[in-house]
């Protein structure tokens, strides 16, 4: 996951691969929920892990249930209906499909055995409505106070004492601000059927249906059959007792899938993009965006639990369409509209207003900065696609469905610079991790960007200046890939001495060069499989590499290499011909210096840490050997770059140097400041 401030999505131009889908969100804190209230153990396959699913389990856990993971599979022992702990705080993050649920289960749990729970989230959720779900746990009996504003978290329920509650009469709940709140007494009233039936009212038109059909679905799972009249009426039997299936699968997250299917749709040309975890046959409603991918051109083929999809009509067909069925997969039309041939009008999700954010107002923000011009109402949003794109700097709420859609504007080529496209900036994109945490990992795979977009930033200089550190630290705020060149010349060098062959032998060591099985993970250095890292950074390792660098051969050899790791969404390199042999063409070029005596100090205080003790005039002299070695040998000499900027750090700490590149960086950007 990307926790960087933000995260620039270069301009992209196709895509293409296989996407495995993290677990449905809605799916899995149902099924945590029914796990947790029935009696014996379920093995929950492929379950969520995000944020969301995260609060809930921290809730179970809290309340008492067994929760024990193995492997992909997570054994879920449940309360059979009986409270192990009479008082918890909880809190649920921003998680609605927590909140509502859990709300109800606990004020009848409260309620009938005498408990006290306190439930709160972020600020968000304290502006998030629970008003009619609490209305209706009232009706019935139960005790539930505000701690904050009336009609929204934080709430407490139940008051330590046991209460009556009145199940003869049915249950009242309004259905027109979120079906959460129909799913939450679905999922909470078969612990009050044990004497009577229990009857469930809808008031108001009842908004987001197709949710209701996964309760009732996973109620089913748990052997409870639900009577109903249509979305208006709904029985509860006498004797409904949550039944353990033993084994239950969650499928992939069929509003997480819309991205990609909106991915095929704008750039699957040449090949599809595949989608695997949840197809045709899910159980959730919002498997029909696809249908409504279709209709703007998409090309979709599928089956049981896959998706494969590519693009057909180009520029995509603009749509009008009731999207109350498909809440949370509609926003992704809204970006897909920035691709039509005309407005694109979305209707009759009033919703959007209280979800994460006020997505209507955020959206129409946002995808004006792209160049599209919004009209919004109360209910609905009308886009029309931009007659200039701009890069923008994307603002994105804490909403990682925000996040998700906007990323899709990077496919532009429809802009005005031809073949290319602007970039996106998206600003705190760690807000993903509610439902789908690699999201950006898994677009980065499958995406291909404009020719020579994938920006580059070249860190050159001389030995002991703190290029490395300066590198690592830039590529990790900004989310990007690390190259350290000194260490392919150093492991060549290792690899060399290994071989036993001379650190004269410019063609055996090339070979052995252009055959290096090297790998960087987790700031570790593999040769082989072999964890090379400590040998790697010995001083005297450092000064074979010095002596392997001088052939051309080798540097040829390892030319290659260099270039693979350039790769979405950037690269940070360092090394010494950077900017001038390896990335002519990068971005952003910084040369850095210390004076020599300024770097043998360093040094020594670094070798020091280590527990050696070396001599400060010998490792000067060391280094301005070294220097001169580097500075005068024939091939790709150390020099700055014609248009590199010098970064003197001898009166620099770490973090003004790394901040004076990030401004430098910035400064080159196409966007505002964030
Ligand atoms: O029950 C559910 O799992 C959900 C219901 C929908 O909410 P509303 O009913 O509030 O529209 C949806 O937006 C949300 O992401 C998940
Ligand atoms: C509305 C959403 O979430 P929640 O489950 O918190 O309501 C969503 O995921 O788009």
């Amino acid at each position: 996951m990307f926790t960087t401030a933000f995260l620039d999505v270069p301009a992209l131009v196709r895509a293409a691969g296989t996407v495995r889908l993290p677990g449905s969100k809605s799916i899995s804190n149902r099924v945590l929920l029914l796990a947790g209230l029935a009696q014996g153990t379920t093995e929950v396959h492929d379950l969520l892990d995000s944020d969301d699913t995260r609060v809930m389990l921290a809730a179970l856990q809290q309340l008492g249930c067994g929760l024990e993971q193995q492997g992909r599979v997570l054994r879920v022992t449940g309360l059979g209906g009986r409270l192990q702990t009479r008082e918890a705080a909880l809190f649920l993050g921003n998680a609605g499909t927590a909140m509502r649920p859990l709300c109800a289960a606990l004020a009848v749990l409260a309620s009938t055995q005498g408990g006290q729970f306190e439930l709160s989230g972020v600020p968000r959720m304290h502006e998030r409505p629970i008003g009619d779900l609490v209305e209706a746990l009232r009706q019935l009996g139960c005790p539930v106070a505000n701690l904050g504003q009336p009609g929204y978290p934080p709430l407490r329920i139940g008051d330590g004492q046991v209460h009556p509650l009145d199940t003869t009469t049915p249950i009242r709940v309004r259905g027109d601000v979120s079906s959460q709140f129909l799913t939450a007494l679905l999922l909470a009233l078969p612990l009050l059927t044990t004497n009577a039936p229990v009857t469930i009212e809808v008031e108001g038109e009842l908004i987001s249906k197709p949710y209701i059909d996964i309760t009732l679905g996973l109620l089913a799972r748990f052997g409870i059959e639900v009577q109903r009249q249509g979305y208006e009426r709904f029985v509860l039997p006498q004797g409904s007792a949550y039944r353990t299936p033993g084994s239950i699968h969650v499928e992939g997250d069929a509003s997480s899938a819309s991205y990609f299917v909106a991915l095929g749709a704008l750039a699957g040309i040449d090949s599809e993009v595949r989608i695997e975890g949840v197809g045709l046959d899910a159980i959730q409603g919002d498997i029909r965006f696809v249908e409504a991918a279709q209709a703007m051109g998409a090309q979709v083929r599928g089956g049981p639990g896959w998706l494969a999809v590519r693009r057909g009509a180009w520029p995509l067909k603009a749509l009008d369409l009731d999207c109350n069925h498909i809440p949370d997969a509609a926003m992704t039309l809204a970006v897909m509209a920035l691709f039509a041939d005309g407005p694109t009008r979305l209707r009759n999700i009033a919703s959007w207003r209280v979800k994460e954010t006020d997505r209507i107002a955020a959206m129409a923000c946002e995808l004006r900065k792209v160049g599209a011009s919004i009209e919004e109402g109360a209910d609905y949003i009308v886009v029309t696609p931009p007659q200039r794109w701009q890069a923008a700097s994307i603002h994105t709420y804490d909403d990682h469905r925000m996040a998700m859609c906007l990323s899709l504007a990077a496919f532009n080529p429809l802009s005005d610079a031809p073949g290319r496209g602007v970039p996106v900036r998206i600003e705190d994109p760690r807000c993903v991790g509610k439902t789908f945490p690699d999201y950006f990992e898994t677009l980065f795979e499958l995406a291909e960007a404009a020719a020579g977009a994938v920006p580059v930033i070249a860190v050159d200089g001389p030995t002991a200046s703190g290029k490395g550190t300066l590198a690592a630290q830039v590529a990790q705020r900004l989310g990007y890939h690390l190259l350290d060149s000194g260490a392919l010349y150093r492991a060549t060098a290792l690899a060399a001495q290994e071989a036993g062959v001379s650190l004269d032998d410019e063609a055996g060591l090339a070979t052995l060069a252009a055959g290096l099985d090297l790998r960087f993970a987790d700031h570790r250095v593999f040769l082989g499989g072999r964890d090379i890292t400590d040998p790697l950074r010995l001083e005297a390792t450092g000064g074979l590499a010095s002596r392997v660098s001088v052939h051309p051969a080798v540097r040829q050899a390892l030319h290659a290499l260099q270039l693979g790791f350039r790769r979405l969404p950037g690269l940070v390199a360092d090394g010494r011909d950077m900017g001038t042999v390896i990335f002519p063409e990068a971005e952003l070029k910084v040369y850095l210096t210390a004076t020599a005596r300024q770097r043998a100090e360093r040094r020594q205080r670094q070798l020091a840490e280590r527990g050696v003790c070396a001599k400060l005039d010998e490792l000067c002299a060391d280094l301005e050997q070294r220097d001169r070695r580097d500075q005068t040998r024939a091939v790709a000499p150390l020099k700055p770059a014609e248009d590199a900027l010098l970064l003197d750090n001898s009166e620099l700490g770490i973090e003004e140097s790394v901040q004076r590149v990030l401004g430098w960086w910035q400064q080159g950007r196409p966007f505002q400041r964030v």
